[in-house]
């Protein structure tokens, strides 16, 4: 329960809300209650009428029911049926009008907790660093979004509207059946503890077994998914019966927890009427045996009866609001432990997006090793790139090179050393002015579910409709194949880009980098999925982009129409070889072979 205390400044935020909700719940009880109270005087007075005996005092009524009482003692029988009538016709109609108010302010108020939830668990999602990415499942993090959130909202609104009504209800049903017979009181209610502890094991039993109907159909809908992601392998590797079999399998485990609790849902409802049949025996066993030595207390068991069936629902409500609040409490749990997480990389300068940066990028020193996995990428490895330098960074697969992109953008910090632009410290710069200053092409593509225009523009910082796309998309070699779309750059892209081919997607994605204009480039092996052709025209449109900005190029194959101030061959996270081409040529290493390889590999005829 403590967790849920995380929620207070939100019920604070909208505490008009909050309490507007909690008068009109009063209010609307309030109303349903004066309901059974004239039900029962209209009783009593046809009971006087057939019996021919005057009417009584009526002193045990509530003073508003009172009022109307003395007020109609003047009218014929007949006028006081009619007006008694229309005043209960006139009860439902405010109490309907306040229960609409109570749910447009509390489950209203729960809409706006939910959305505010959302927002703040977003957000924190995009502060925190990759390493959080890389050791949380993405069914994880959506739950937590939405599941987890989707039950919190049900304690801020329903489990705190259901405990109000019934804390007012069963205060002003008491109140007035106290007041109408002590004895008779005790006798009827006393089923209803034994209602809300039953309602609850039930609702606890219920609650279990639709956890695991939850996790088994997840696990069903991820094979599914699964099963459609890879279908291409599934039907090339012929496993169909295989995953049939195996989907077969999740699929019967579903059915039989599916259908057990159907089983025990069907107990719920015949459970709360058995008990509340039992209440309602009991008051006309006992009313009627008062009635034959008073007949004036007709009436009141018709009242009573009445309240019985009016607390049936809240106080059943229990059972379901305990089980509410306790799957709030584990899914706020989640929350704040996810709330709590801090972030291992954080901005040093709030809102200093503006922040420039000039000089070379140093790396002095650095070694970093992956936290979750205990790998250690780079080893003391120092760098200077001078402003408006071209460096090729090569190696072997695993040798460090895109940890080196990822720690100059600072998805991680290094272990030990330093990374410099100009003479600051990039860990003490504003995180967001040192991420727009350079342009990373990523190794792995990703395009949004959006179009290619959308997609290409996606690292705009303002929304200048002016730019033009299209020259970013000719500089990567794609502006014709975009045109040729079915509607051109208007095209959407599918998820995640499924509708392009991979040479396509990783040349948007340099338009994309390209379009930001920042004065470093850092292209991670983005041309991998193109031709030799294709690449040999990008890297010569590059030549003349890339003029005056400072690039790095992480790479497997040497560029060779552009002109490196530096190459790099990194092994094992440290340098292996480092100068100019014609330096590394004569050095006869590593870089000599792979250039070697790729002259006759590009000499040998197709
Ligand atoms: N997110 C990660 N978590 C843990 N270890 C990682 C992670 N990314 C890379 N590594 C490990 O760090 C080492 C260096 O990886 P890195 O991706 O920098 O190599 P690379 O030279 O870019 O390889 P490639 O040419 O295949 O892209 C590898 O041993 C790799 O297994």
């Amino acid at each position: 329960m403590k967790h849920l205390a995380a929620l207070n400044k939100y019920f604070w935020k909208y505490r008009v809300r909050l309490l507007a909700g909690i008068f009109f719940v009063v209010l609307s009880n309030y109303f349903t209650v004066m309901a059974p109270e004239v039900t029962g005087y209209v009783v009593s007075q046809v009971q006087q009428y057939i019996s021919g005996q005057p009417g009584k005092t009526t002193e045990n009524y509530s003073a508003s029911v009172l009022a109307l009482i003395n007020w109609l003692r003047d009218f014929s029988f007949s006028k006081i049926v009619l007006i008694s009538s229309i005043v209960i016709l006139l009860l439902a109609l405010l109490r309907g009008i306040f229960m609409f108010l109570m749910r447009q302010t509390l489950i209203v108020m729960s809409r706006y907790i939910e959305y505010d939830l959302k927002n703040a668990i977003y957000n924190h999602y995009q502060q925190l660093d990759m390493g959080f990415f890389k050791t949380h499942s993405t069914g994880d993090m959506m739950n937590r979004i939405a599941e987890d959130v989707s039950r919190v909202r049900m304690y801020c609104g329903p489990a705190v509207m259901y405990t109000v009504n019934l804390l007012a209800l069963i205060t002003l049903c008491l109140v007035n059946m106290l007041r109408k017979d002590f004895h008779l009181t005790l006798v009827v209610v006393a089923p209803l503890p034994l209602l809300a502890i039953t309602i609850y094991f039930v609702n606890t039993i219920i609650h279990k077994k639709s956890e695991r109907v939850q996790a088994l159909l997840s696990d069903l809908t991820t094979n599914a998914q699964e099963s459609y992601s890879g279908i291409r392998v599934i039907k090339s590797f012929v496993q169909e019966k295989a995953m049939l079999g195996f989907f077969s399998k999740n699929s019967e485990a579903y059915r039989k927890n599916a259908v057990s609790l159907a089983k025990v849902e069907a107990i719920y409802f015949p459970s709360m009427t058995l008990l509340v049949g039992l209440s309602t025996l009991l008051t006309i066993l006992i009313g009627s045996k008062m009635a034959l030595t008073n007949p004036d207390k007709v009436g009141i068991i018709v009242e009573f009866v009445i309240y019985i069936n009016m607390l049936m629902f809240p106080v059943s409500a229990i059972g379901s609001v305990a089980s509410m609040v306790q799957r709030a409490a584990a899914s706020q749990k989640r929350i704040n432990e996810f709330l709590d997480t801090k972030p291992l990389v954080t901005d040093p300068v709030k809102n200093n997006a503006g922040e420039t940066f000039s000089g070379s990028i140093v790396f002095k020193n650095v070694t970093f090793t992956y936290p979750h996995t205990g790998i250690r990428a780079l080893h003391n490895f120092s760098l200077k790139v001078k402003p408006g330098e071209k460096v090729m960074i090569l190696g072997k697969t695993g040798s460090g090179k895109s940890t080196l992109a990822q720690l100059l953008l600072r998805f991680y910090d290094p272990d030990e050393g330093e990374i410099f632009i100009g003479d600051k410290n990039i860990r003490n710069a504003s995180l967001p002015a040192l991420r727009n200053y350079i342009s990373y092409v990523p190794q792995d593509v990703f395009l949004f579910s959006d179009t290619v225009d959308n997609n290409i523009r996606f690292g705009l910082r303002n929304n200048n409709n002016d730019i033009d796309v299209g020259k970013y998309a000719e500089y990567a070699a794609v502006n014709n194949e975009i045109l040729s779309l079915d509607k051109g750059y208007e095209t959407m892209v599918g998820e995640r880009g499924v509708t392009l081919s991979g040479g396509q997607k990783q040349r948007v994605s340099i338009a994309r980098a390209l379009l930001k204009e920042s004065p470093v480039m850092l292209f991670d092996d983005c041309l991998s999925a193109v031709d030799a052709k294709t690449e040999h025209k990008i890297v010569s449109n590059l030549n003349s982009f890339l003029q005056n900005k400072t690039t790095i190029i992480i790479t497997h194959r040497i560029f060779l129409s552009i002109k490196f101030d530096k190459i790099i061959i990194l092994s094992n996270g440290e340098i292996a070889e480092a100068g100019t081409h014609a330096e590394l040529l004569a050095k006869d290493g590593y870089y000599a072979e792979l250039y070697n390889l790729q002259l006759s590999e590009e000499k040998a005829p197709v």
